[in-house]
């Protein structure tokens, strides 16, 4: 458990004109209209607008270089009412000629664990544009899907987290501050009506909490979303979302249930070498966007080492002990993904190493993947969650700062960990398992080259990377994925 604060300006500050000039970078959007509250229609929060200053190159170099990107409101528009925001909210509190201060709530509910996500934006007056100030992020372990047999204390994790956004929100804004949950692999992977019950305590809890809870506030977000989300999130803090680049990151997520590739292809090869599921189109900034993303559910970290074990969806479960060359050879453990315990050992008189190793985490891979025409080109990848976290974890990037990373990087560490299982068994003991199915993922799932670059970073300019303000962004903007 962890409690950040992250604060975060803004370089400079731009202005919706309207101005015939050519350089002018902002969205295009209708003239503006006074304000005019009528009732049953939310005047507040508007639907806000996001842009970028022009990206710069991409080097491999730490976050803190790239450009500042900023989220801007338009300023009033005709109101088009859509199923998740047309529901009256309460008017704001502030007189219309002062800043404005306005506040989004996301619950990411993953497999490993739940995180709350308070993004604060500020509007100084109607005709200027808000910006993202900063998020205020929490998470708790594990997730909601553990409590698979006591949803209520699922919804108990919730309520726990919504009592920081009470502490961040100032009670004036409770009312008008959407509150929103979305979860992922974790409840993906459960029985539906296991799943549909711990919807509905966090639903209640919802209802009995201060704030504004729209339509559809708590669901499970299919994959393809979450990936678009994610590339979203990314981009927008890279500042590479404006109307009229082609130049954007791909983005690699390694989550515990579900892993997602997403990227904006260059060469129309890859969208026709594609399954059409594969392919996302939606617009975002008067702009179409289509991109590759897949998210394979049951390859996420914790997922993938059942899978490698041979437990996932296993019977037999309170005497098996599953085993796997991966492990140290004296290992022996219950561990418990999704509200289930395995046990699990290596093998004690048996190999143990890298080559074997990955002959296992193959089996879990192979056949599995869709290998992008793309990804064998020189397209840029950020990759986080766990694939930073396992980073850090055998020293191959800083923890606080991040840095850039080739795939052999991950061969060459996964390599030596598996050799020297014992100096490394202090970490963890599935360090060896993690990294070599994170070199398998990459080599032999999505087809990366030894010498893809690949960025690793947990946070862009002080935001999370997480799909959490792409979601934001997608409730306020309400943008269209088909
Ligand atoms: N805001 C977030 C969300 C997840 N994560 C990381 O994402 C990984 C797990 O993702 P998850 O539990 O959401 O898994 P899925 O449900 O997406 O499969 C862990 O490494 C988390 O620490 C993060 O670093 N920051």
């Amino acid at each position: 458990t962890y409690y950040r604060h992250h604060r975060y300006v803004p370089h400079f500050y731009r202005y919706r004109e309207h101005s015939a000039n050519a350089e002018n970078l902002l969205p295009e959007v209708s003239n503006p209209v006074p304000e005019v509250s009528q009732p049953g229609v939310p005047t507040f929060p508007e639907i806000p607008e996001v842009f970028h200053p022009v990206p710069e190159v991409i080097h491999p170099i730490p976050e803190a270089f790239h450009p500042v990107p900023e989220v801007v409101h338009p300023a009033p528009e005709p109101y088009y009412p859509s199923p998740e925001v047309y529901q009256p909210v309460p008017e704001a509190s502030s007189p219309v000629n002062m800043t404005r201060v306005f506040y989004g709530i996301m619950f990411d509910a993953g497999s490993t664990g739940s995180r709350i996500h308070i993004y604060k934006f500020i509007q100084k007056d109607p005709v200027e544009l808000p910006v993202l100030d900063n998020e205020m992020y929490h998470a708790v372990k594990p997730g909601l899907s553990a409590y698979k047999d006591n949803p209520e204390e699922g919804g108990n994790t919730i309520r726990q987290l919504l009592k920081i956004a009470k502490k961040t929100v100032p009670e004036e804004d409770w009312k008008r501050t959407p509150v929103v949950l979305k979860a992922t692999a974790g409840l993906r992977l459960l029985p539906e009506d296991k799943a549909n019950a711990l919807l509905k305590e966090v639903q209640d809890v919802f209802d009995e909490s201060p704030f504004f809870v729209p339509n559809n506030s708590v669901s499970i977000m299919n994959g393809a979303k979450e990936g678009v989300l994610a590339w979203v999130t990314v981009n927008f803090l890279t500042g590479h979302l404006y109307t009229n680049t082609r130049k954007t990151v791909g983005i690699l997520d390694l989550g515990g249930g579900s892993t997602q590739i997403t990227f904006l292809p260059k060469s129309k090869k890859t969208v026709q070498s594609s399954p059409s599921s594969y392919i996302a189109k939606f617009d975002l900034f008067n702009h179409t966007y289509q991109l590759y993303t897949h998210s394979y559910l049951g390859n996420g970290l914790y997922a993938a080492r059942l899978a490698t074990l041979g437990a996932l969806g296993a019977d037999g479960l309170d005497w098996k002990v599953f085993t796997s060359s991966c492990l140290p050879k004296k290992f022996r453990e219950d561990v418990t993904f999704g509200g289930t315990t395995y046990k699990v050992s290596g093998i004690p008189d048996g190999y143990a190493g890298y080559k074997l190793c990955y002959y296992e985490v193959m089996k879990v891979i192979k056949g599995i993947f869709h290998q992008p025409y793309e990804v064998k080109g020189s397209s840029v990848f950020y990759a986080f969650s766990y694939y930073y976290d396992r980073a850090v974890d055998t020293g191959l990037i800083d923890g606080s700062r991040g840095g850039a990373l080739e795939v052999r990087d991950f061969k060459k560490r996964a390599k030596e960990v598996c050799n020297k299982m014992t100096k490394y068994r202090a970490i963890s003991p599935f360090l060896c398992m993690d990294m070599t199915y994170i070199t398998c993922l990459l080599k032999e799932g999505f087809g990366f080259k030894d010498s893809t670059v690949l960025q690793l970073a947990k946070k862009v300019n002080n935001v999370e990377t997480s799909w959490a303000l792409g979601a934001t962004f997608d409730y306020f903007r309400n943008f269209n994925i088909h």
